[in-house]
């Protein structure tokens, strides 16, 4: 199962960086952009400077505006496209897909409505057995690794030779990718951090420290285990990369969109003027916080940073009226 040609649909911060990442490690990579403008900087200039400003892309890394070109002949398919945006543009794409070709999803949220997770969307609309889709996580901001620090990731796919293709396809002297065969875990482990990491900017944002950032952090680890194991997860996989990995990183670093987006929130801007701020890329955490609530609700799970989350950017609830309710909750056990 070798891949050599790999067209990556979507060429926002990571579909650029992923593309890199393959092309850095000998692959021939075709992107797709939804953006003319965009498809011929990335081809005539080598760069993407709307998404990576400085970075310098591969000479073997070549874009299109037109996804049938993308696609033609490509072995593996790299979907990276918001997670709420999945859906519409593969059903755009799906009879151009190359039979047999991997499909690998870049996106971490959880639809709105289904409240599915990503790799149930691409069966879903394409057809795929939900466990041939190979699954990217980790602790992975695009913006470090365009510029080659070192970085690893999670390929989970319930199809271990899947999975291999693809870390071969994709392993360089800066990336190092390990499989997984916990898809549910890695899916739901990329999900939820966006929204704790929504909650980590929040407090940053209100004026709070490394103690709250750190039970932040590990209380959000509890809540996404406890989904994580109604929803049939190796609890391992949250001790891993895709979960205390990117949850780290992701609560973290100011490189993090969900993060600065919170951080606006709870220096009291109004959620307009934090979207406007995003540039136009996507704070997954937002979308997010809603449909894993709903995922929690249906399955009688506790998740109430999240729920936190949900009401500050849904209801328009005051961050630091949520704050106070979350430390006023019912005395309890750490693991109960
Ligand atoms: N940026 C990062 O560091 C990482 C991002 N991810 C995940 O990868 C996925 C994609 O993220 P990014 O590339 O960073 O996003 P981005 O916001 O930088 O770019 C999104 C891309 O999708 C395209 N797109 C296609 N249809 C769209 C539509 N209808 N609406 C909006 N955009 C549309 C945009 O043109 C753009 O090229 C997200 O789920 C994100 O959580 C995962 C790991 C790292
Ligand atoms: O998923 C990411 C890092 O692993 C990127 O996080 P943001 O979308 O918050 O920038």
């Amino acid at each position: 199962m070798a891949v050599q040609r790999v067209a990556v649909l979507g060429a926002g911060s990571w579909g650029t960086t992923f593309a890199k990442i393959l092309a850095d490690a000998g692959r021939d990579v075709t992107m797709w952009a939804r953006r003319e403008e965009i498809a011929a900087e990335i081809r005539d200039l080598h760069t993407n400077s709307s998404y990576l400003p400085d970075v310098r892309l591969p000479d073997r890394l070549t874009a299109t505006a037109d996804p049938a070109v993308a696609l033609d002949g490509a072995e593996a398919v790299v979907l990276a496209v918001p997670s709420q945006r999945l859906r519409e543009n593969l059903l755009a794409w799906k009879d151009l897909l190359p039979e047999d070709a991997i499909l690998v999803s870049l996106a971490k949220g959880v639809e709105l409505g289904t409240l599915k997770r990503m790799s149930e969307v691409v069966s879903d609309v394409t057809g795929v057995d939900p466990g041939d889709v190979v699954v990217v996580s980790g602790p992975n901001l695009a913006k470090e690794i365009a510029r080659k620090q070192p970085a690893a990731a999670v390929l989970a796919c319930a199809d271990h030779d899947r999975a291999v293709a693809i870390q071969e396809a994709s392993f360089n002297a800066y990336f190092r990718p390990y499989t997984n065969t916990d898809v549910v875990g890695c899916e739901l482990g990329g999900a939820c951090k966006n929204v704790i990491a929504l909650s980590c900017g929040v407090a940053a944002g209100l004026g709070f420290g490394a103690n709250t950032m750190a039970t932040l952090i590990t209380r959000g680890l509890a809540e996404t285990a406890r989904l994580g194991a109604a929803l049939g997860a190796d609890p391992l996989t949250f001790a891993g990369l895709a979960g205390v990995g990117d949850l780290v990183a992701t609560c973290s670093s100011p490189l993090s969109r969900n993060r600065t987006f919170g951080e606006r929130i709870g220096r009291g801007d109004s959620l307009e003027a934090a979207r406007a701020a995003q540039g136009g890329q996507v704070a997954e955490g937002v979308s997010s916080c809603h449909s894993i609530r709903e995922l929690a609700l249906r399955l009688d799970v506790d998740m109430p940073i999240t729920d936190a989350m949900y009401r500050v950017c849904h209801e328009g609830v005051d961050p630091g009226t949520v704050g106070a309710e979350l430390l006023g909750r019912r005395q309890k056990h750490e693991w109960s």
